[in-house]
């Protein structure tokens, strides 16, 4: 998540953005860039965040034990905001009224679950230093979230472990036919490949990972720890040492340069040049090192705060404090939801990684998979004018197509005046097909476009109706409409993707 600055000393932002003073790599909190459905930039969001259920304090005794170890021994300050539900969605509510630019919660690292670049394996006793050396940093994080709670507790850091959610309900840990609900291929598609990736980690932690003696973890637990470390880690760029160290070498530098002076060993002015030279490469070297390495952190209490793209809070690393911390970015009323922001992120990432879909996210994309499909089947193409584009630069563009509410990608756009032009523009090759036809064509274009938008909602399997009646149907256990945990995030992940292509239709002058 990115990082909020204002008013407070060097801090590096943690996840994505680059506009901060420390540039950190972007990193949608606990997704990778590659990992991201392709979003192209949007300008910020300016709406405030919408009409929020009320605020019910959490007053159970975990909750308790939690908030009493996060003010003693964790030393994580914090004011403004206690935990809270809302609507059965467990956050961070505001206390009383907090101001913009607040400080809100201050981790200390030492209470944080971090990662560092070619951290040493952390967990012998689970893990053999090859699977360690081996795994991704979700995994190698899993398993530290995994032997603090074999540590019961003994771990420093039992009270948060015991209150982490049971079920993070993210769709790796869903069956076909809760991934089905999903009705949108391209997701379905990368959370199968998740699963897979995720169950060779575990068969090689099963099978060669686990040393001579010791237990492995169940596949429910350790699934169990990685969606959680997905959900809940912010990545950033990688400072090799704090200030204490850094003041530690300085006062090496500085000794030795005293006693060299002293013993008549060295010229006192070639002294003090060498020993200022040695410490501008050393803060030199760490700045450089710290935008090509990531640490990883999740941090106890940051980790409660809910998503909201329309806010701009967001977690960073302070320097000074060897800490991270969240400021808020605007102000809040007593009892409203405090937000942060996980980052620019499409309904395809927050679903995958996170198990939910923002309402009229202003980043949400439809990626159509296979639209060559779709125009083969409205219209006739030759052979070989498929061959034609097969043989183009454009060869792959119809295979996943990112389409926002605006429209379809220019590169779609090509193809599609390429396979649908007269053979004598056809001939021109399919450079020609870049610019916009005559006035004719081009509303042709937007109806074949609309066609293909109407076929893809087509085979859904319901119609946005239908699928907010089944948000709003009655239905009681605490459950929206009825449904299961994973039915109801499902159906409106897919209302979401119906009302994107639904502003796709609107923007082709076809509703
Ligand atoms: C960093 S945790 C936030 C705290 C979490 N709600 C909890 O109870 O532990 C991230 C998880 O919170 C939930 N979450 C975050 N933002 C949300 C939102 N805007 N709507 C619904 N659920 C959200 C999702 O389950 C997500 O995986």
């Amino acid at each position: 998540m990115h990082l909020q600055q204002l008013g407070h000393p060097p801090r590096a932002a943690l996840a994505p953005g680059q506009r901060r003073p420390l540039p950190f790599a972007p990193c949608a909190g606990p997704v990778a860039p590659a990992e991201r459905s392709p979003s192209p930039p949007q300008p910020p969001p300016q709406q405030q965040p919408p009409q929020q259920p009320p605020a019910v304090a959490l007053e159970d005794s975990r909750t308790q034990a939690f908030m009493s170890w996060a003010r003693g021994p964790a030393s994580i300050r914090f004011a403004g905001v206690r935990p809270s539900t809302f609507a059965g969605v467990r956050g961070l509510a505001a206390s009383s009224d907090v101001a913009n630019d607040a400080l809100l919660v201050e981790v200390p690292r030492r209470s944080a679950v971090v990662l560092a670049p070619k951290q040493r394996n952390s967990c012998p006793g689970l893990v053999t230093d090859e699977w360690w050396r081996a795994a991704p940093w979700f995994a190698k994080m899993g398993v530290m979230l995994l032997w603090h709670k074999r540590q019961g507790g003994q771990s420093s850091l039992a009270p948060w472990i015991a209150q982490l959610p049971a079920d993070t309900g993210v769709p790796v840990l869903w069956g076909e036919r809760q991934l089905a609900a999903l009705q949108y291929p391209h997701l379905i598609a990368q959370v199968k490949e998740q699963q897979r990736e995720w169950q060779q980690l575990y068969d090689e932690l099963v099978r060669t990972g686990t040393p001579a003696g010791a237990q492995p973890p169940s596949r429910e637990d350790f699934f169990w720890a990685m969606s959680c470390v997905r959900s809940r880690t912010f990545s950033g760029p990688y400072i090799g040492s704090t200030l204490q160290d850094r003041l530690r070498t300085a006062a090496l530098v500085a000794a030795l340069a005293v006693g060299n002076t002293a013993l008549g060993l060295a010229d006192p002015q070639k002294t003090l040049s060498a020993a200022i030279a040695v410490l501008l490469f050393n803060v030199l070297y760490e700045l450089i090192l710290s935008r090509s390495l990531k640490q990883y952190a999740i941090c106890p209490l940051i980790d409660l705060f809910n998503h909201n793209s329309a806010v701009q809070s967001e977690v960073s690393y302070n320097y000074f404090g060897d800490s991270y911390s969240v400021v808020a970015s605007r102000e809040f009323k007593k009892g409203e939801q405090v937000f942060i922001s996980y980052g620019a992120q499409s309904n395809d990432s927050l679903m995958q990684y996170y198990g939910f879909a923002e309402a009229d996210n202003p980043q949400d994309v439809y990626v159509m998979s296979d639209m060559l499909r779709w125009l083969t089947a409205l219209r006739p193409v030759g052979q070989s004018r498929l061959e034609a584009l097969k043989a183009s630069p454009l060869a792959a563009c119809l295979q996943q197509v990112v389409i926002q509410r605006a429209g379809f990608p220019a590169e779609a756009l090509q193809a599609v005046r390429f396979l649908m032009a007269g053979e004598q523009q056809a001939a021109a090759g399919v450079s020609s097909a870049s610019k916009a036809g005559s006035p004719e064509q081009e509303a042709q274009l937007a109806l074949l476009l609309a066609e293909v938008v109407r076929a893809e909602l087509e085979q859904m399997g319901s119609s946005l109706k239908e699928d907010l009646a089944l948000l709003s149907g009655g239905g009681g256990g605490g459950r929206k409409g009825g449904l299961s945990g994973p039915e109801a995030a499902a159906v409106a992940f897919r209302v979401e993707k119906k009302r994107v292509l639904g502003a796709v239709l609107r923007n082709l002058g076809a509703e």
